[in-house]
């Protein structure tokens, strides 16, 4: 078995790969990213709550990208959230923004100007603010365990901007962590069905578990492109291509569109805004889990409209100081074991480190010099 840093340079090489084939965009629908309606996952019946969780693993299996809608989360906590990512980056000042610079954290934390972060050698055109989980956004309290990536028991790293300078944003931030890691337990918990397993079978590694989250901007196009040599459309990259790291993602975005997903055939398929959805994908961590039977996906950002775009990814991880073995209902004579045990923030870190060390995008980038 590969260690876990041949396994992160396996996964670089993997991308680079299917990157070297990619077609031209397709907006065509050969490819159908499936929504998925939670209202029965909170029903008390078992089987209203299966049915929600076989959608899951037909969806894991398959394009490893679905949304949910009705999830629970208020509409007015999703319009506000939107809203806190624009008072971040258009109300602070450049200083303001320079007391809280990523350059300042050893663990990725807070602001990320576009210039920071490169794509093919370009800068990528997203401006981001990276935060991680601290039992006070937490609204179970914590178990009092958390441990940072780097393994330190520090309660110190996130790099907030003052209430003077944005005043109301953490007490917002803390209403929307609160709810999004909540739904991301719930979710984990159909997770867990859908993969034939007990529906409590992960509570006790989500006690105090990792979550980043960021606020991103994307320029418009407008405010971006220029003209090729050939008089053609230069098309500027807002996040390169990519996987993400943890378990899953839970992507709130504006209606603005911009994602897009690197189908089977490698061509580029747009995920459209759906009013009021999340957009969830399975993640490299818990595809490792499962032994590569839930597809972790190849996306990326290009906002192609005149408008700009504003998201909030979340990457749900369970606790960093958890030690896991693939799991068992995902081992079979067909498909055995491919992956050695690991911690989880152990597995994260070394994918931090390697998307650092080569000088590429992702979360955890690399600075541009
Ligand atoms: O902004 C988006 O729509 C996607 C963000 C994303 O893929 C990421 O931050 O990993
Ligand atoms: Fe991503």
């Amino acid at each position: 078995m590969a260690s876990t840093s041949e396994e992160a340079r396996a996964a670089t090489a993997y991308m680079r790969e299917r990157l070297s084939k990619q077609g031209k965009p397709s907006f065509l629908p050969p490819y159908k990213i499936p929504i998925i309606d939670l209202s029965p996952s909170f029903s008390q019946s078992l089987s209203s709550r299966k049915a929600v969780a076989a959608q899951i693993h037909s969806a894991c299996t398959t394009t490893g990208f679905f949304y949910i809608t009705h999830h629970s989360i208020p509409q007015s906590t999703l319009f506000n959230t939107l809203s806190l990512a624009s008072r971040f980056f258009d109300i602070l000042s450049p200083a303001q923004k320079d007391a809280i610079h990523m350059k300042n954290s050893s663990l990725h934390r807070g602001y990320e100007p576009a210039s920071y972060t490169t794509i093919a050698g370009d800068a990528e055109t997203k401006e981001g603010f990276n935060w991680g989980y601290e039992a006070s956004l937490d609204p179970s309290g914590g178990d009092g365990r958390y441990i940072e990536l780097d393994g330190s028991t520090r309660t110190d790293a996130n790099l907030w901007p003052s209430e003077e300078d944005l005043p109301g944003f953490k007490d917002g931030i803390k209403e929307y962590y609160g709810a999004v890691l909540q739904l991301a337990r719930h979710l984990f918990r159909l997770f867990a069905l859908s993969l034939d397993l007990d529906e409590s079978y992960f509570d006790e590694v989500m006690t105090h578990p990792g979550g980043i989250a960021r606020l991103l901007k994307y320029p418009s196009a407008a405010a971006k492109n220029g003209v090729n040599d050939a008089g053609g459309e230069v098309e500027e990259v807002g996040l390169g291509a990519h996987t993400d790291y943890e378990c899953f993602t839970l992507l709130l975005s504006s209606s603005t569109p911009g994602l897009e997903i690197l189908s089977p055939s490698n061509t580029w398929i747009r995920a459209e805004p759906v009013p009021d959805s999340f957009i969830v994908n399975v993640a490299d961590f818990l595809m490792r889990w499962t032994n590569g039977v839930y597809k972790s996906t190849i996306h990326r950002v290009v906002n192609r409209s005149q408008e700009e775009r504003y998201s909030v990814p979340f990457f749900f991880s369970i606790n960093y100081d958890a030690m896991v073995e693939t799991l068992p209902t995902c081992v079979s004579d067909n498909n055995p074991a491919k992956f050695a045990p690991i911690k989880a923030g152990e597995y994260i870190l070394e994918r931090l480190n390697d998307a650092t060390a080569d000088g590429e995008n992702g979360y955890g980038s690399a600075p541009k010099s």
